[in-house]
């Protein structure tokens, strides 16, 4: 039942982040594994291990068994590549929206429009738990602040979005999160937000936010060194292109910060074109080994099979319900191929 209401808005009490963490604890054996993938992920990012980071999962959860399928494949190609990629699974919960529409499981687990955020908060975790068991490293966007810390604890790689990268609740959230984060360039292609979200989540700030128990509070940061930029492409065409990346690598370097980059090879990138992925990232490899060092991690928009489908009526197993996706059998192929790209 509501616990307030007014004409405007209703609320409705949900559980802490403490008391779900205690339904739903985390081992310290995996803890202690997350925290050896962070490490490795910063380790990429900093040149010191020249795997390829690989970012690849769904555009979006809503389907648990699905979602545990596909990395249940994941895990399994992971041996495979293992000397060449570093795979993070994409666990995406929250979707931000050019204007309305499904917003995520942890908005709205029944996929009905109930709003069931208790649940969703839930079975974000639990989802997240099971793919982590299976020795994956996560990565999800972090859209609401006062969500991450439902689930920070299981993540070894943050996003902001390109609709948040200038906003500077999410550059305070960042500078306090002990994970490497990339910013993406605005919707716009703008590089100048992404820039400067990097340099204020480097900074410690003081802002407003929740503790663990859910009582308002006066958060202090340290500073998130692991940040780094994403390209995704923009309203005026992609930017994964070599011209594209020395312009982003000059502006870095020019302003201190590390040259590390990651390249979305979905969104605007593949011109909105799922099936397109496999070619944008065989660029990026070839930009590699033609001496383009900053180039050191790639995200995919990757589901159980091709395409998306509509949220109405029945649903399809393994198809996103909201951007399309690269479907396994061609992930797998093209993942198989950019590990050999690069034995090679
Ligand atoms: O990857 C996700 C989408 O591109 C993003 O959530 C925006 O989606 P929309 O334009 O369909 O709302
Ligand atoms: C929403 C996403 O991307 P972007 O912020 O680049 O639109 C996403 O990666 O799911």
């Amino acid at each position: 039942a509501p616990t307030t209401q007014s004409a405007a808005r209703r609320t409705h009490t949900l559980p802490t982040p403490a008391q779900l963490r205690e339904r739903l604890p985390l081992s310290s054996a995996e803890a202690a594994a997350i925290e050896a993938h962070r490490q490795a992920i910063r380790d990429i990012l900093a040149g010191k291990d020249n795997r390829l980071l690989v970012i690849t999962g769904p555009c979006s959860l809503h389907d648990p068994d699905a979602a545990i399928e596909y990395a249940e494949r994941l895990a399994e190609l992971q041996s495979r590549v293992a000397d060449r990629l570093l795979l993070v699974m994409r666990a995406y919960v929250e979707k931000p929206r050019t204007t309305v529409g499904w917003k995520g499981m942890l908005y709205d687990p029944q996929l009905d429009g109930s709003g069931d955020m208790a649940g969703g908060l839930a079975l974000s975790r639990r989802t997240m738990l099971a793919i982590s068991e299976l020795g994956l490293p996560i990565a999800t966007e972090l859209l609401q602040p006062l969500a991450a810390s439902y689930l920070d604890d299981l993540l070894s790689w943050g996003c902001i979005g390109a609709r948040t990268s200038e906003s500077q609740i999410h550059r305070e959230m960042v500078s306090g999160l002990h994970l490497p984060v990339g910013f993406k360039n605005g919707t716009d292609g703008s590089m100048t937000v992404a820039c400067d979200a990097m340099r204020s989540a480097r900074h410690p700030h003081q802002h407003f936010g929740m503790d663990l128990h859910g009582r308002p509070a006066l958060v202090e940061t340290a500073g998130n060194p692991d940040t780094h930029i994403v390209l995704r492409g923009g309203h005026s065409g992609p930017n994964y292109q070599a011209d594209a990346v020395a312009k982003v690598r000059a502006e870095l370097e020019r302003l201190g910060m590390p040259a590390a980059l990651v390249v979305d090879c979905s969104h605007a990138n593949s011109g909105k074109d799922p099936l397109r992925q496999p070619q944008v990232m065989a660029d990026v490899i070839a930009q590699r080994a033609a001496g383009d060092a900053s180039l050191r991690g790639v995200m995919l928009e990757s589901h159980l099979f091709d395409g998306c489908q509509a949220l109405s009526g029945e649903l399809r197993y393994g198809i996103s319900i909201t951007d399309g996706c690269l479907g396994w059998e061609a992930t797998e192929q093209s993942l198989l191929a950019a590990a050999e790209q690069l034995r090679g």
